[in-house]
C-alpha cells in the first residue's frame, strides 16, 4: 500500500539523522522538504525566529497547538533549559503516531507530552488534567481558524498570565484575517510582526509574536 508524506518523511530521518541529536532530525527533515516533498513543517527560515523567541523567553512550560511530524516539537524542545516541559496537541492520529516517533529519534521526549485530541476540548483541561498553571510561551501552528477562539480560551481559562508569549505561525500564508485583527488591536496584546516566507518557499509569510499584558 501507499506510504503517506509523514511516513516518508520519518523514513528520512531515521535513515539520515543521528539518534539524540536533535539538530540534525531538523537538518534532515528540511533537506527532505527542500529536496524531495514539500511539507507543512514551519522550516528552516521562519525555525530560526522561532528559536530566538523561545530562546529570549526562556520558557519553563510551553504549549504547542498543532504538532503534525514534530519538526517545531523538536526545535522548541532542544531549546528548552532540563525541567521545563513541551506540552503539544495534534488531533490527527496519524500525524500523531508519525511525530512520537520523530520526537523520540531527536532524544527529547522527556521534555515533551504529545496530547491526541481538539485543542478546544483538551486547552480548559490543562490546569486540572495536566497540572499546568500557565504557559509562558504558546506556538499557534494548527487549524488557521482555530487560532482566535483558542487564545480566547486560553484567556478564559487563566492559561496566560503578564508575559506569556504567543507566537503564531502562517499569520500571513494561509492566513489568520481574526487573529491578526485581535492580536493588533486589543489592548491586552503587544504585538509584532516577524516577516519571512512560507517555508521552502519564496512566498511571503510571517510570525505574529504577542505579549500577554495581563
Ligand atoms: O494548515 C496548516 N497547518 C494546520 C495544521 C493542522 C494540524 O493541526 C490539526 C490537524 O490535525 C493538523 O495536523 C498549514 C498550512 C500551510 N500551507 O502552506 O498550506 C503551511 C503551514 O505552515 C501550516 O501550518
Ligand atoms: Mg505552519
Amino acid at each position: 500500500t501507499q506510504s503517506t508524506r509523514p511516513q516518508r518523511l520519518l523514513g528520512a530521518v531515521q535513515k539520515k539523522a543521528t539518534r539524540g541529536n536533535p539538530r540534525s532530525v531538523i537538518q534532515t527533515i528540511d533537506q527532505f522538504c527542500r529536496q524531495r516533498e514539500w511539507a507543512m513543517n514551519v522550516g528552516d527560515e521562519k525555525g530560526c525566529i522561532l528559536d530566538s523567541v523561545v530562546t529570549e523567553t526562556n520558557p519553563t512550560t510551553v504549549l504547542e497547538l498543532g504538532t503534525y511530524c514534530g519538526y517545531s516539537t523538536v526545535r522548541i524542545a532542544s531549546l528548552l533549559p532540563p525541567q521545563a516541559r513541551l506540552i503539544t496537541l495534534e488531533f490527527n492520529p496519524d500525524f500523531a503516531r508519525i511525530a512520537r516517533q520523530v520526537i523520540t529519534w531527536a532524544g527529547v521526549q522527556d521534555k515533551v507530552e504529545l496530547v491526541e485530541g481538539a485543542s478546544g476540548d483538551l486547552i480548559p483541561k490543562m490546569k486540572a488534567q495536566f497540572g499546568v498553571n500557565t504557559f509562558d510561551l504558546v506556538f499557534l501552528d494548527h487549524w488557521k481558524d482555530r487560532y482566535l477562539p483558542d487564545t480566547k480560551l486560553m484567556e478564559e481559562c487563566g492559561l496566560l498570565k503578564k508575559g506569556s508569549i504567543l507566537l503564531a505561525d502562517n499569520v500571513i500564508c494561509p492566513g489568520t484575517p481574526d487573529y491578526l485583527e485581535y492580536v493588533r488591536n486589543s489592548p491586552r496584546y503587544q504585538s509584532q510582526y516577524f516577516k519571512s516566507h512560507l517555508e521552502y518557499t519564496k512566498v511571503e509569510d510571517g510570525l505574529e509574536k504577542s505579549v500577554f499584558l495581563g
